[in-house]
């Protein structure tokens, strides 16, 4: 034909089955990361209120030593970016009152994709690949405010090519990392070649403040969040011997729950991120997580016994964790991973997902070594505002 020399393809549907990839998405690598300084969680009451000069407030005090306690929150320790150090630099960041909003953003700006990037790495060294092979990017994060945003600024130090299509999700809370592995699966399914890099990063300085004036249920995300970041390198049909599949991303679904917008709420203000954490979440999500799963399973036409999957769910609190186990009748150890990572990291929003999927294909080696059983399909799920429900269904493979 013409200058181009060959006869082009006869229809637009030749072309779009050309586009697109032949398998499902996989997961290729899997990489974590977190800033250095570590808080064990017995020691937080104390540390909080001594570092918001708060101690005059003696029954909130006690509140939130009762919700630390290990047993009752789940969590040993936690890493944050915000050290006391910073905290002494930038005294307005303890006063919700005070206009603090700048300096969070200054510091988030380059925190969030340094701590990306750290995870990144890890990633592509296990997908063995070159960096300058990813096509697409996905960057999820409620701890940036500014443009170009955290996956401009990703894309720069891991060298990714300019022509990368880049796409930040902003302020979806504890489904972000949920929502881009979703958004990578059809990236990678309708991009035949497409290898995308899902990186989430989350620093609670944006959210910290102190007690004054606040009551319980804008206050104890103080005591669950934590700062992490995690990347996982997704694309569909593998090249052997280079790239080994995790998980096969087999099905995906979101579910909002019908009048819940209240019940978990974010917002940028003056004095940062200010958020609202109501104390049904755990028994919603516990009413309506089932049904998010038995329709996944009823349109892959699997029937599935919940004890038979692994699961990699999002640990948003323990209770949360409770309720999910109790309405499934999942037997003991089916979370294990989720509560894994709770207690070592507490909840990092949207990065925990990535976390938890971490945790799960370690022990699931660690079984396999031993010539232990472990299923073969999975669920991952994710929660945040909205309420917002994320399913995927995984089918894991041998490697
Ligand atoms: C570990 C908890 C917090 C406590 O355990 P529990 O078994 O419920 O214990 P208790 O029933 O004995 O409750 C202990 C105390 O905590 C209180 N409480 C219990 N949840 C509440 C409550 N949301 N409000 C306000 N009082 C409460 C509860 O009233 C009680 O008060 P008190 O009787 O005076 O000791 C548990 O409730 C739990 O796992 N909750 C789930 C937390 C949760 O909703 N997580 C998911 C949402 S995550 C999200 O949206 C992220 C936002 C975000 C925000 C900031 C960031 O930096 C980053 C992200």
């Amino acid at each position: 034909m013409g200058s181009m020399g060959r006869a082009l393809p006869a229809t637009v549907d030749e072309i779009r089955r050309a586009q697109r990839a032949d398998g499902p998405a996989t997961v290729l690598g899997i990489g974590t990361a977190n800033p250095p300084t570590c808080m064990a969680q017995d020691d937080y009451p104390d540390y909080y209120f001594r570092v918001t000069n708060s101690e005059h407030l003696t029954d909130l005090k006690a509140k939130l030593t009762r919700i630390c306690n290990n047993k009752k929150s789940g969590i040993r320790q936690r890493y944050l970016h915000l050290d006391e150090e910073l905290l002494a630099a930038n005294p307005d960041f303890i006063d919700r009152t005070r206009s603090s909003l700048d300096a969070r953003v200054e510091m988030a700006s380059a925190a969030v994709p340094e701590l990306a990037a750290a995870a990144a790495a890890k990633a592509i060294a296990e997908w063995g690949r070159p960096a300058t092979d990813i096509t697409h990017l996905v960057f999820s994060t409620y701890s940036g405010a500014r443009a170009p945003s955290a996956d401009r600024r990703l894309a720069s130090l891991l060298g990714l090519r300019p022509t990368v299509s880049r796409t930040i999700l902003n302020l979806h809370g504890c489904y972000g990392g949920g929502r881009s592995l979703q958004l990578a699966k059809e990236l990678a399914e309708n991009n035949r070649g497409a290898r995308v890099l899902v990186a989430c990063s989350e620093i609670t300085l944006i959210a910290f403040y102190g007690p004054e004036g606040g009551c319980v249920d804008n206050i104890i995300g103080q005591t669950l969040f934590g700062d992490g970041a995690g990347a996982v390198i997704v694309g569909a049909d593998p090249v052997a011997p280079v790239e080994l599949p995790l998980f096969e991303m087999a099905f995906a679904s979101q579910t909002t729950i019908p009048e819940t917008e209240d019940a978990i709420s974010m917002q940028i203000s003056k004095c940062g991120m200010e958020y609202h954490l109501s104390s049904q979440v755990p028994r919603l999500l516990g009413c309506n997580v089932e049904r998010c799963l038995v329709d996944a399973f009823r349109t892959l036409g699997i029937s599935a016994a919940w004890n038979d999957l692994f699961w990699a769910i999002h640990p948003g609190g323990r209770a949360i964790l409770d309720n999910i186990e109790e309405v499934l009748g999942l037997e003991d150890g089916k979370l294990a991973a989720s509560r894994r990572v709770l207690s070592e990291f507490g909840n990092m929003s949207g990065t925990t997902v990535i976390f938890v999927l971490d945790e799960l294909r370690r022990r699931r080696a660690a079984a396999a070594k031993q010539g232990g059983e472990t299923p073969e399909w999975g669920v991952m799920m994710a929660f945040g505002p909205g309420i917002t429900i994320e399913t995927m269904v995984l089918h894991a493979l041998a490697t």
